[in-house]
């Protein structure tokens, strides 16, 4: 069966089983490790070894089931240096979803997340869902930012948070489900369904033994 979508003034055909394409755009201070983390999310490795930059913006697509629905996701991984801010603020306002990292083991990544959501909230649509991740939570020995340091920050700005790693895998696949789960809600907008994506993190991070 198959549904009409309007794009623009043209008709598309789009099979109801599949949610068109969602931007989800990965942000935060350079070397906190949103290119690991895509690749850890697509390719299910880590990528060891020296620390290459990313210049200006990469993009990766990933096709998510996500109960029954196929979710298109094109995955946008910006430079997190300065000197590519003008590049990648051309690209918040096409972004439906963004992931916000900051690095457990690097104090001022953390301390940039309100600039990076006073930034986020000038250039990004005004209801793009948003999420808090603190990644590297592996380096167990070199963690200068508390988990509950985190939970504070996001509740305090009202937006779900979760700990991740690129490198052992922690809440990675977790964090791009919630994110697909609440794209496709949006899209589909099923009134029978109540998806809710705070509780939906909580809820798996407290399975998970957490908080
Ligand atoms: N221990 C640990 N190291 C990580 C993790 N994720 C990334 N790294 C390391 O952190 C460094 C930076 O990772 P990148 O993914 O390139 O960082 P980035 O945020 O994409 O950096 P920019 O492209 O400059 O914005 C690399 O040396 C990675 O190996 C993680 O989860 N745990």
């Amino acid at each position: 069966m198959n549904s009409f979508e309007t794009i623009g003034s043209v008709f598309k055909l789009q099979p109801v089983n599949t949610v068109q394409m969602r931007n989800v755009m990965l942000v935060g201070d350079s070397g906190v490790g949103k290119t690991c983390l895509l690749v850890r999310f697509k390719d299910g490795a880590f990528l060891a070894g020296s620390f290459i930059s990313t210049v200006g913006i990469d993009f990766r697509n990933k096709v998510m089931n996500v109960d029954a629905v196929k979710v298109k996701l094109q995955i946008w991984d910006t430079a997190g240096q300065e000197r590519f801010r003008s590049v990648t603020h051309a690209y918040y306002r096409d972004a439906h979803a963004l992931l916000l990292l900051y690095d457990v083991t690097n104090r001022a990544s953390f301390d940039n997340i309100q600039a990076w959501l006073s930034e986020i909230h000038e250039y990004a649509q005004q209801d793009a869902v948003l999420m808090l991740l603190g990644n590297k939570a592996d380096a167990t020995h070199d963690r200068v930012v508390k988990r509950e340091d985190g939970e504070r920050l996001a509740k305090e700005f009202g937006v779900p948070f979760m700990e991740t790693s690129a490198r052992s895998g922690l809440n990675v696949e977790l964090a791009f489900t919630a994110v697909a789960k609440e794209l496709k809600h949006r899209s589909m907008k099923d009134p029978s369904e109540n998806f809710k994506l705070q509780e939906y993190v909580n809820k798996e991070m407290r399975g998970a033994g957490c908080c």
